[in-house]
């Protein structure tokens, strides 16, 4: 037995309250189906959301996860980390289930899409909380009658105490492309602690990460990561300096945050006509 959920309006926009039956909660934005708060069952805030985003058409929230398609970054000609985090994604459906709540959101191209990007395609993002868990699926189909490559991204804004009591794990052996040096690494150890600015995709991540805070006389806190479908794992801190150079994040909130994000860049996506990829990001609060 399911039950629907009902739209409801968040900071003016058309957006979705999920509460599974546990008590497990997400706040999901039909603008850019953009996820904004992820509450699991018996725990608090999970993910960073910058209090001075902006909400309106046309412009992306900072924090939440942003949805990057079908463009990653600058890499290619059309607009930097694409349109879907911008554009109005639809309702497919919504509902509380037996022990999970779930939604589906769909984009699909317009005259404004293929203006940027000229190719047909259905993109559906598909958010579901029970217990300690969220599952965020993001699925592309292509519905046009020539091939297309894109890149993509979740890029998950996970929120911190302290980014001075954060580390990650997960990342022994693996190769990195460093954005800032601009050079190709490989990391030998397994720990991350994380120093802005920082802005590395590690290619074939295959293992799960895992993000642990211990601060001080203070609870911890461990999030394992995984993903599926992406190859590509984006960790992002833009530091001081950089932060400051944001409009819609105050000065000092990079010490709040740190983005990890399951990406598709390194070998973009390729999909024949009819052909269709699929490519998820888990999050559990252990
Ligand atoms: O400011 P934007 O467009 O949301 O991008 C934020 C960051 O997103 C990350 O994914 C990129 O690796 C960074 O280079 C970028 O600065």
């Amino acid at each position: 037995m399911s039950t629907p959920i009902p739209l409801t309006r968040h900071q003016g926009l058309e957006a979705l309250e999920l509460r599974a039956p546990d008590g497990a909660a997400a706040t999901l934005l039909l603008h850019g189906a953009h996820l904004l708060s992820w509450t699991p069952a018996g725990a608090g805030e999970q993910l960073y959301l910058s209090p001075s985003s902006a909400y309106a058409t046309g412009q992306a929230v900072r924090g939440g996860v942003p949805v990057i398609f079908p463009q990653f970054a600058g890499r290619g000609t059309g607009l930097r980390h694409g349109f879907a985090r911008t554009k109005p994604w639809q309702l497919v459906s919504a509902e509380v289930g037996s022990d999970d709540a779930m939604a589906v959101l769909r984009l699909q191209d317009d005259d404004a899409t293929r203006l940027v990007w000229p190719h047909r395609f259905e993109a559906e993002l598909c958010v579901r909380v029970a217990g300690r868990s969220l599952e965020i699926e993001l699925a592309c189909e292509n519905r046009g009658e020539e091939s297309f490559d894109f890149t993509a991204a979740l890029h998950t804004y996970l929120g911190l105490g302290s980014l001075l009591d954060a580390s990650v794990r997960g990342f022994s052996g693996l190769h990195y492309w460093d954005s800032i040096k601009n050079s190709e690494q490989r990391q030998r150890v397994d720990l991350l602690l994380p120093e802005p600015p920082l802005d590395r995709i590690y290619h074939q991540v295959e293992q799960d990460l895992t993000l642990t805070e211990e601060p001080v006389g203070r609870p911890g806190r461990r999030v394992t990561i995984r993903q599926q479908g992406f190859a590509d794992a984006v960790i992002w801190n833009p530091g001081a300096e950089a932060c400051a150079q944001l409009p819609d994040m105050p000065d000092s909130d990079w010490q709040r945050m740190l983005c990890i994000e399951a990406a598709a860049i390194d070998r973009p996506i390729r999909l024949e006509p009819g052909e269709s990829w699929a490519g998820m990001q888990s999050l559990v609060l252990e």
